[in-house]
């Protein structure tokens, strides 16, 4: 069984994997449209963290792991619970960066869809850079849920210019700059 991180699952591996590799997957964007009570929020103050929204010329990036052999009903149920934000199973096809790996099926992923009580959805990218620099959850900060990823993203894939997030990395930094002044 495969599973593709596109968020927190790239930067926060605190699960047994037997093999991972770096790709993509078609046809969503990634953004910060789901609100997180459990990790990077609370109930009434909600983080923003990442899920995916359907865009026929989309394309993320992330890291597709393999859970090891054996042990995939243990470690799925681990991850469902950390998923348990509103986030959902879904099938896609994982698009392997080595080309001497061919496409995957059926790569697991979980996403946090439009109708799930927990989704923000779409605002000017100033409110989430404001909203992410004040949040804070059970998991810590949500500046460092951004900047972990974002960091993690631009040495996994330097070509990739995700501009929704290194736009939030770029607002959130400046907005932590002006308030140190
Ligand atoms: N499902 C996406 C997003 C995962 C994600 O960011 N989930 C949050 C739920 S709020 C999480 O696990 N956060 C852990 C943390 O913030 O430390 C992924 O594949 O990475």
């Amino acid at each position: 069984m495969w599973v593709f991180g596109y968020g927190s699952l790239i930067w926060k591996v605190d699960f047994p994997y037997e093999v991972k590799r770096v790709g993509f997957i078609k046809g969503f964007s990634r953004r910060f449209w789901q609100g997180s009570t459990d990790h990077r929020g609370v109930p009434g103050k909600p983080g923003r963290v990442v899920t995916l929204i359907e865009d026929p010329e989309g394309c993320v990036w992330g890291v597709a792991y393999k859970l090891p052999s054996g042990r995939e009903k243990e470690v799925k149920e681990y991850l469902d619970y950390r998923e348990k934000g509103g986030y959902a199973v879904r099938m896609v096809t994982f698009h392997p960066k080595d080309a001497e790996h061919e496409p995957m099926h059926d790569t697991l992923l979980y996403i946090g869809s439009c109708d799930n009580p927990d989704y923000l959805g779409p605002a000017p990218l100033e409110m989430i850079a404001q909203q992410i620099m004040k949040s804070v959850g059970p998991s810590g900060r949500n500046t460092e849920y951004l900047f972990e990823l974002a960091e993690a993203l631009r040495q996994l894939v330097p070509e990739d210019s995700d501009d929704h997030l290194f736009s939030l990395e770029r607002m959130v930094k400046d907005l932590l700059v002006q308030a140190a002044e």
